[in-house]
């Protein structure tokens, strides 16, 4: 095959890979442009250009799609984005490309500074992506980049009834099938977003199968419930605490989680955040369907000198140093924002630690103790590791481990040392009877999972008034 072809026929498999969607949105345009040799594409792609825009600039109207909007992230500009990864053509001059490791296709992207054409019902819409590279002071207001949308006048109908409407669809339609979670993690002012690729799951996260179900049931009965939490005028927000000492599967319920409910996580590290104003654009810009980690969230809070850097811009509050009263008016305007649902988790070693103020039911609804392993979460670690339900060793070890205290995360190490089930079981007997001998004393299995009783009680309380106010509502 020629240079030509092969370069025709790799725009090809782009454009497969980059989906149906692009016949659909931008029509004419580049199904043409596909089919006609490289050095021709420029030439017709600014002749449609030309088409619809060089006789009547004078009567452009251009949009200004920004980023975020008074430190609300614009879901127009998400949506546009969205829209326009899959709506532009190959043909352009200049691109950015992307591709992420558990995908097949390339996904390409409108660059700074370069333009668009897209057709739809007969009008032509010119896009053209910016950034501010310059304006420091605006960092943390987020409003970096933007989007100019220009068309004719005539057509200001059409963008408005249609064209926005239809882009808002087609994004939802294209998020939804490709729907990957991601972890946004904070850096500077910004999140960045990767592939949450932890693979934990309700079925493989050690825990009693009756605390499992509890916790899957409270998270599918808040999901539900956005016509119950705007009745009874509350936020729709639910937040767990997740305590525990360290290896007893926090960070694997959270992802858990996630992944069950299909949301993006966004793992706040508050050391990173110095200002109020940086922790509430933060906040805002992070998108509904999510989940707000805060770990250890004892240490996060006051944990660095950051009076003196603190003092130095006394002059708002906005500058204050970022103390428990100021994270939980964050989240708590966060959760303001009317019919967005936002599960909230702290996680920490150290309950006792912890502020009142945090703990009570409103604020941290849910109190979840992940603690040592017992048989019975055992045999969720053998199933996950070794692929067994049975063996001759199991017995043994359930008894150890009602004597001796060990994480899941120690158990799960020595069952990965080796591919032979009796050589890991085994391996596992003489940890145990190790930690037996070195603390002969200790307690085992204190712990487990369990949600705190005194939590139950309130959510049970709440479960009553539910009943009372949302009648004719199934009881799950
Ligand atoms: N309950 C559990 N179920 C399944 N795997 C677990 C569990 N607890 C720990 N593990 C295993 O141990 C590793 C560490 O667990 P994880 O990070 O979830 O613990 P953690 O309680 O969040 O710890 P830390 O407090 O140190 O952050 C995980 O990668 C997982 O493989």
């Amino acid at each position: 095959m020629d240079s030509r072809s092969r370069a025709v026929s790799s725009t090809k498999r782009w454009l497969t890979a980059i989906a149906p969607v692009a016949a659909s949105a931008t029509l004419a345009g580049p199904v043409i442009i596909e089919l006609l040799p490289n050095e021709l594409r420029s030439r017709v792609s600014s002749g449609i250009d030309r088409l619809f825009f060089s006789p009547i600039f004078a009567a452009d109207h251009t949009i200004v799609i920004r980023q975020t909007d008074s430190l609300n992230s614009n879901l127009l500009y998400d949506a546009s984005i969205t829209y326009l990864s899959v709506s532009i053509s190959p043909s352009m001059n200049r691109l950015r490309a992307s591709k992420h490791a558990d995908d097949n296709a390339i996904v390409l992207l409108l660059d700074e500074n370069e333009e668009h054409v897209d057709i739809f019902a007969g009008a032509g819409f010119r896009w053209k992506l910016f950034r501010d590279q310059n304006n420091q002071s605006q960092r943390h207001s987020g409003e970096l980049r933007w989007l100019e949308l220009t068309f004719h006048r005539k057509h200001m109908g059409i963008a408005l009834e249609s064209y926005f409407s239809h882009i808002l669809e087609r994004s939802k339609e294209i998020k939804s099938a490709d729907r990957r979670l991601k972890i946004h993690l904070n850096e500077y002012d910004d999140w960045i977003a990767s592939d949450l690729q932890h693979p934990a799951t309700f079925a493989t996260v050690a825990m009693e199968p009756e605390l499992k179900r509890t916790i899957m049931k409270d998270l599918e009965r808040f999901v539900k419930r956005k016509e119950y939490y705007s009745r009874i005028g509350k936020a729709w927000k639910r937040g767990y605490l997740i305590y525990g000492p360290p290896g007893t599967g926090k960070s694997s319920l959270i992802a858990a989680m996630a992944n069950y409910l299909k949301f993006d996580i966004y793992d706040m590290e508050l050391k990173e955040v110095w200002y109020n104003s940086r922790l509430k654009a933060l906040m805002k810009s992070m998108k509904s369907k999510s989940i707000l980690v805060i770990e250890d969230i004892d240490g996060a809070i006051r944990i660095q000198n950051r009076g003196e850097k603190a003092a130095e811009n006394r002059a708002s509050d906005d500058y204050d140093e970022i103390t428990l009263s100021a994270l939980l008016n964050a989240i708590d305007g966060l959760c303001s924002v009317k019919g967005e649902e936002r599960i909230i988790v702290f996680t920490t070693n150290y309950k006792e630690k912890l502020d009142p103020a945090l703990l009570r039911p409103g604020r941290m609804d849910v109190h979840i103790y992940m603690g040592y392993c017992t048989p019975s979460s055992f045999r969720v670690l053998a199933s996950n590791y070794l692929a067994i339900d049975e063996h001759p060793l199991l017995e043994e070890i359930e008894e150890l481990l009602t004597e001796v205290g060990a994480t899941p995360a120690e158990v799960a190490e020595e069952l990965m040392r080796s591919e032979d089930v009796d050589i890991a079981l085994m391996g596992l007997i003489q940890l145990l009877n190790r930690k037996k001998k070195e603390s002969p004393e200790a307690e085992g299995c204190v712990g487990d999972a369990r949600i705190d009783d005194e939590l139950v009680v309130e959510d049970e309380r709440q479960k009553g008034s539910e009943i009372r106010l949302a009648a004719g509502e199934e009881r799950q």
